[in-house]
């Protein structure tokens, strides 16, 4: 066992979630010896993900620990002593080393323990024109689960309400049935509950929990993309559920048939219920959501501070959220009530942020308005005339007025190639150049854009 690295998750434990730890960094195995420290993942993808993600904290950890810079590799397979190091509250009780790493076995979450949020309830949730036939079919799905829309699936941009909307059926499921077994997970968890299975050969026990539930809630399902092995095992656990009524409602970041590889097969299972669109919300929602969000946390904002608010941040309901907690923490420390002036003077940085921050999915949704063609259609991959000058307006606005590069925006418009954008790019600067019509509508569309 390595003594270094035991410290070193000692000290992770305080910094990460329970779950990012064992999901992640319990399983690795280490060894430390002149050259360094080497760590040893159980497969690939752990390998990629502790690279990505935890690599840098665990070198300054390190360093922080030994003084000087360490290399630290990181390898598939197993240390010589292969005995799983164990933060402190676990090794409370010592034991004695096993010569053979027992495999530290990480647990699904049960099926009884649903993981919903009891905030987030319908009751919660404000309507408003960008997210009615959501909220509705959410609640028509929690009061018939497995009847009446299965899957239910919910997608659009982020922070925009799809898990609160999620948490909602669930919550009122339970409320309904209290022995109702409702599971709610983000979709790393379930990749990373397999990926443990497979390596503690328990996928028995693994389908047998994640069938047993009356309904399955898995967020972000776009994280599924190219991981063929979770895609397999989660297309099996779908077609289980689905046989048997029970219920599964999922939320991705895009229409799911835009979503580069996600297998064909499981598309189509998507398909086979309701899949609804969450745009952002308008104006007045906003507005309302932030005077709910204020009554909820017991904060005093009056109207005028709202709608200015909802005037200024129009990116999301997380970055609305985010103002107002800012606001209420400062009115707090400084004894002082929320008014706009305070509200102006607290927020200068992040409104002017905000003011000039033009974002893609603000493009997306004003080049849409403005052609009058519905979102979805204009990130699908639908190539009609009428969809495929808009979105070329779309791509090349995003280029203009953001500082994202081609890759990126090919992303955000529904997993396009870079070459794509770079075409839409010069195709609208010819049209400019050539067209009157197409001129004026560049020009008022950036000013639209830029207020
Ligand atoms: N219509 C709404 N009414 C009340 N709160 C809302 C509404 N829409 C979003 N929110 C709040 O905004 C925050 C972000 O929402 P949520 O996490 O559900 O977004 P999301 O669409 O799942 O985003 P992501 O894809 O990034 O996970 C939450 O606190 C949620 O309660």
């Amino acid at each position: 066992m390595s003594d270094l690295w035991r410290r070193c998750l000692e000290r992770l434990e305080g910094e990460l979630s329970a779950e990012d730890l064992h999901t992640w960094l319990m399983p690795l195995q280490a060894r430390d010896d002149t050259m360094g420290l080497q760590l040893f993942a159980p497969n690939p993808y752990t390998l990629d993900t502790v690279r990505e993600r935890y690599l840098p904290r665990i070198e300054a950890m390190l360093t922080q620990l030994t003084g000087h810079e360490l290399s630290v590799r990181l390898e598939v397979g197993s240390s010589a002593a292969r005995v799983p190091p164990r933060p402190a509250s676990a090794m409370a009780r010592p034991a004695p080393a096993p010569a053979v790493a027992e495999p530290t076995p990480i647990q699904p979450p049960a099926p009884f323990n649903h993981n919903l949020d009891p905030h987030y309830t319908f009751e919660t949730f404000v309507e408003g024109k960008s997210n009615q036939l959501g909220k509705a079919a959410a609640m028509q799905v929690a009061m018939n689960p497995g009847r009446a829309y299965n899957p239910l699936l919910l997608y659009g941009g982020t922070g925009l309400g799809k898990t609160h909307l999620m948490h909602a059926a669930g919550n009122l499921m339970r409320e309904r049935n209290p022995d109702f077994k409702v599971l709610y997970l983000r979709s790393e968890q379930f990749v990373g509950a397999m990926i443990e299975a497979l390596r503690t050969k328990s996928m028995d026990e693994f389908k047998r929990r994640f069938r047993s539930v009356d309904a399955l809630l898995i967020d972000d399902i776009q994280f599924f993309a190219g991981k063929d092995t979770t895609q397999e095992e989660f297309f099996h656990t779908f077609n289980a559920l689905f046989e048997s009524k029970q219920q599964i409602i999922l939320t991705c970041d895009r229409y799911p048939k835009e979503v580069d590889k996600l297998e064909p097969r499981l598309k189509s299972r998507l398909g086979w219920g309701l899949s609804v669109a969450i745009e952002p919300p308008d104006f007045e929602t906003r507005a309302a959501i932030l005077l709910a969000k204020a009554h909820e946390k017991d904060v005093a904002v009056s109207e005028n501070v709202a709608m200015l608010l909802a005037k200024r941040i129009r990116s999301n309901v997380r970055d609305l959220e985010g103002a107002l907690n800012t606001l209420a923490a400062r009115a707090n420390f400084y004894g002082k009530p929320i008014t706009t002036e305070f509200a102006e003077e607290t927020l200068r940085d992040l409104l002017a942020t905000h003011a000039q921050a033009v974002t893609v999915p603000n493009i997306q949704k004003t080049v849409a308005d403005y052609y009058q063609v519905r979102l979805q259609d204009l990130l699908s991959k639908r190539r009609v005339r009428s969809l495929a000058r808009p979105r070329q307006f779309a791509m090349a606005l995003s280029k203009e007025l953001t500082e994202h590069s081609l890759p990126e925006i090919g992303e955000a418009f529904g997993g396009r190639d870079h070459t794509t954008v770079l075409h839409a790019c010069r195709t609208i600067k010819k049209l400019c150049e050539t067209d009157t019509r197409m001129r004026q509508d560049w020009e008022q569309l950036i000013r639209i854009l830029t207020g």
